[in-house]
């Protein structure tokens, strides 16, 4: 190791976003190395909405690996933060920088400690898959400052390592996790079926029905599944393998019609067979019910499917409306149904606010003047559940993991790798 001093400070910053599976993963059989028992299928959504940022330091100064998330220190001791740490130092190259005069060898890597601050700009732990940007993010933040040569689907199963799902965010688009068949885990990665410009018609409207911590995690839900459901065992053997075929087929096509239909079909498998398990998983509540309803009425007085639904281990419902004009139809019936408790429109749909306008909501007059919909009409004069939802975010399909080459967004202090 060479420098002019001693007391340097090498860091990178890099930016990744989270994914929505629309063929779910659900069900291990290796639990340390995480293998899936069936393919997945995932879009990435916008960094600009939802994303992690990770700024990793190396300096011979640090005398033992820390991380801070959201600006707590965290424990790094867990065996899936050691994994990723151990699997990308064995794959570290030499670094040379000569504007600073430090020189890194391959060897030192093992020796030299490291500093890690992330931020999600969305709520932890929650079911918006702050775990799948947190690991995707980090693997691909150490592999730039180690000067890994590995692609990105290599580094997919390094990332996987951390949480399963977050194979699938080294990619920006529509992104398959293919399950692999080695023992070893070293053909379980993720490969990019079409970037995020391929289909830019999709808008995705999340609602946020809680923000509260989750009873039953998706480790420990899944290995749960894997032991009862009988359920989980006939959807991995024999439903999964046809239905990602043909949702590569819809991908590739923008064929909205078979994509909403496999959608919702998967995310309503995935949850019957939480029911399936013993004891049963509940992860949807009565207002991801409800949205299950109205989506399901209104796509049926339709000629074809305007909105597509997936839920994962929570109750927050992840829509994906065809276009733009169907994302204004889809805000106008949230907010019909789900009016907001307080005045402040602004905090209650966030992320592209443009949609709203454009459904012609500039305010709560224009909430509370919006009709019944129309699929409704001859019915019983519909409930609305006032504050049922937290807020929505709305976004669409993004691009993957950047490098953020602006040292004012780094974590990290770079005289002392302290947070800033
Ligand atoms: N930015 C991050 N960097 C590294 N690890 C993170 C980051 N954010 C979250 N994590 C890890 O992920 C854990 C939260 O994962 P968990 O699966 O409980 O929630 P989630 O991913 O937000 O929800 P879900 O998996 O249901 O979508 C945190 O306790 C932490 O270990
Ligand atoms: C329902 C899901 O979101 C499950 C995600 O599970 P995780 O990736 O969070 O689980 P671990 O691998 O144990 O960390 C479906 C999906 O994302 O495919």
């Amino acid at each position: 190791m060479a420098g002019e001093s001693q007391n340097w400070v090498l860091m990178a910053t890099a930016q990744t976003p989270t994914n929505i599976a629309v063929i779910k993963y659900w069900g291990k059989r290796d639990e340390t190395l995480i293998l899936p028992v069936n393919d997945s299928i995932s879009v990435t959504l916008d960094p600009n909405h939802l994303c992690t940022t990770t700024t990793v330091a190396v300096s011979p100064t640090f005398n033992q690996d820390r991380m801070w998330l959201n600006g707590k220190e965290i424990s790094l001791s867990g065996g899936r933060f050691q994994n990723c740490l151990r699997e990308i130092r064995t794959r570290a190259c030499d670094v040379e920088d000569n504007k600073k005069g430090i020189k890194i060898t391959k060897e030192d890597w093992g020796k030299l400690h490291l500093h890690i601050a992330s931020y999600n700009n969305f709520p932890t732990a929650a079911g918006l898959a702050s775990s799948a940007a947190g690991f995707a993010c980090l693997v691909y933040a150490l592999g730039k400052l180690m000067n890994v040569k590995e692609d990105e689907s290599q580094l997919s199963a390094i990332a996987r390592q951390g949480s399963g799902s977050a194979c699938r965010s080294l990619f920006g688009g529509f992104v398959k996790w293919i399950m692999g068949k080695e023992d070893n885990g070293s053909d379980s990665l993720a490969v990019q079926l079409v970037d995020e410009k391929h289909w830019d018609d999709l808008v995705i409207v999340i609602a946020v029905v809680s923000s509260r911590q989750k009873e039953t995690s998706s480790t420990s839900g899944m290995r749960e599944s894997v032991e009862t459901s009988l359920l989980l065992q006939h959807r991995a053997k024999e439903i999964v393998p046809k239905r990602t075929l043909q949702m590569e087929e819809a991908i590739k096509n923008c064929d909205f019609a078979s994509f909403s239909r496999l959608t919702c079909a998967d995310s309503n498998q995935f949850h019957a067979v939480c029911l399936d398990t013993s004891p049963p998983i509940f992860y949807m509540n009565d207002t991801s019910h409800r949205i299950i309803s109205i989506i399901e009425k209104w796509n049926r007085s339709e000629e074809a499917p305007q909105v597509a639904y997936t839920f994962d281990a929570g109750p927050n419902a992840v829509m994906i409306a065809r276009n733009r004009k169907a994302a204004t139809l889809l805000i106008q019936r949230l907010l019909y149904y789900f009016p907001p408790n307080s005045d402040d429109l602004n905090s209650y749909i966030i992320g592209d606010q443009s949609i709203a306008k454009d459904a012609g909501i500039n305010g709560m007059q224009d909430v509370e003047a919006l009709p019944p919909p129309p699929e409704i009409k001859d019915n019983i004069p519909s409930q609305k559940y006032k504050g049922d939802v937290s807020y929505f975010i709305c976004t669409r399909p993004g691009r993957g993991p950047v490098l953020l080459s602006d040292e004012s967004q780094a974590l990290l202090n770079s005289e002392n790798g302290l947070p800033k």
